[in-house]
């Protein structure tokens, strides 16, 4: 392997406290707020087929005219405490807050730059009624940075130029004093999740990344930073040039998911999710497939069955409006989750043979196995092949402990567990399984197969 001294930094999993808290949330919000929420997808009467966050990059949008939207930005609804309530409900454990997008715009008061919410009619800080919002509901609370940044003179996307590596120095002061601002003022903050760090002139700062990342590190101990800040020797990132995990977890799954183990490398990972098929910031006339809860609660199982977190995303409009098809998600996925919850948080993969029903998860906490059903056999029996020298002990549906349901052992390590059909299953549901593991090879004892 090739010597790094700015590829990954350890090998494995953390297994600090902070990093086992992160593992266990298995849900998490992903809010985008900013001036594009104003444009709501459109410019002059035009629908704008991006994202809708992305705008200002339309070739129809007039920069000028974009770079004055802020001096629109009066957001009367925004209600921080209304959003950490509905968060609440919906189940979520962490929330990632886009302190400020590609665009440069900065929801805190920054001493770096008048484009910023000081200079905005609505002149307060946002993120900080936010951090505190989610703090006092119990909702960990992450900073969405973009290092690109289309507001800065000094962004580069390359440096081809010796005037470009002078700019481009005083970007990097720039980010930097940013960044260091942003934990000083919210040191709640549990982790850094960066975006816009694939261009070229990023890549080349190695040595300024990895300073930095130390330097944040320090200022808030146990802080969490994904794999998508940090370039390695060679401008590699998420994994360095001996394919190694750059940061604390995956960071690449923007919406899509890994769909085997094998996929998630054995890292820890975060899936970030739109409800549209790609609309992160507000857009009024969400286009193309959107969505149901059904769908999102499976991401979310399949999600925690690969070691992973799910993290769905919402986009408020430019009043501070939560629309109604997001309300209405995280009523129905907090729904779900007020009764199934058990199989999903501090829960993580289980090395079973993967079924067509669905997903396993197992508790770090107390080794319960979960069988989540998303696809009902006709015949109302779940086979199940378990590990080696694995028995089932007990096993019930988790919303009805009482009713014991007895596997049909159809060979080795394999059965049937018959689920009780005159029980109307409209939603997915989940089934517990209590196992132990034998040295010897029982058949757990129950009966032969007819
Ligand atoms: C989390 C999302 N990331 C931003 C984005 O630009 N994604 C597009 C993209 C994704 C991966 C590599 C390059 C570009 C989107 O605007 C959202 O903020």
């Amino acid at each position: 392997s090739l010597t790094l001294e700015y590829g990954a930094h350890r090998i494995g999993k953390r297994t600090d406290q902070m990093m086992e808290t992160w593992r266990n949330y298995g849900l998490g919000q992903f809010i985008h707020w900013g001036v594009y929420a104003l444009t709501g997808g459109h410019w002059d009467g035009e629908y704008y087929s991006g994202a809708a966050e992305w705008i200002r990059s339309w070739d129809k949008m007039p920069k000028d005219a974009y770079d004055q939207l802020y001096k629109s930005f009066d957001p009367k609804n925004y209600e921080p405490k209304a959003w950490a309530k509905q968060a609440k409900e919906m189940g979520a454990k962490y929330m990632i807050i886009t302190t400020k997008h590609h665009d440069g715009f900065s929801l805190w008061p920054s001493k770096y730059t008048d484009y910023d919410v000081t200079n905005s009619p609505y002149g307060n800080d946002i993120i900080g009624p936010l951090v505190e919002a989610y703090d006092a509901e119990g909702i960990d609370v992450y900073l969405y940075f973009s290092v690109m940044d289309w507001s800065q003179p000094g962004y580069r996307v390359s440096l081809e130029t010796e005037e470009d590596r002078t700019a481009y120095e005083d970007f990097k002061a720039f980010t930097r004093n940013q960044l260091i601002e942003l934990l000083e003022l919210y040191p709640s903050a549990k982790g850094l999740w960066f975006d816009g760090t694939w261009d070229e002139a990023w890549k080349e700062q190695a040595v300024f990344a990895d300073e930095l990342e130390k330097e944040m590190r320090a200022m808030i101990p146990g802080l969490i930073i994904g794999s998508r800040f940090r370039p390695d020797d060679y401008g590699n990132r998420h994994f360095d040039s001996n394919g190694d995990l750059m940061g604390d977890y995956e960071q690449g799954w923007e919406r899509k998911l890994p769909n085997t183990y094998e996929d998630t490398k054995g890292n820890d990972w975060d899936a970030v999710m739109t409800v549209p098929e790609n609309q992160w910031g507000y857009h009024s006339d969400w286009r193309g497939h959107v969505k149901s809860s059904y769908e999102l609660i499976e991401m979310l199982v399949k999600s925690v069955s690969l070691d992973g977190n799910f993290v769905l995303n919402f986009g408020p409009d430019g009043q501070g409006n939560i629309r109604s098809e997001e309300a209405k998600l995280a009523k129905e996925i907090g729904d779900w989750m007020k009764v199934n919850q058990k199989a999903i948080y501090s829960c993580g993969y289980l090395n079973w043979q993967k079924q067509d029903w669905g997903y396993y998860t197992q508790s770090r906490e107390d080794g319960k196995i979960y069988m989540v059903v998303f696809n009902q056999p006709l015949d109302g029996k779940l086979r199940v092949k378990t590990a080696d020298k694995v028995i089932l002990d007990k096993v019930y549906p988790l919303e009805n402990p009482g009713m014991i349901l007895t596997p049909e052992l159809i060979q080795k390590n394999e059965y049937f567990i018959p689920v009780i059909m005159d029980q109307k299953w409209t939603s997915p549901y989940v089934i517990v399984v209590e196992s132990s593991s034998t040295d010897e090879d029982k058949n757990g004892g129950f009966q032969k197969a007819k």
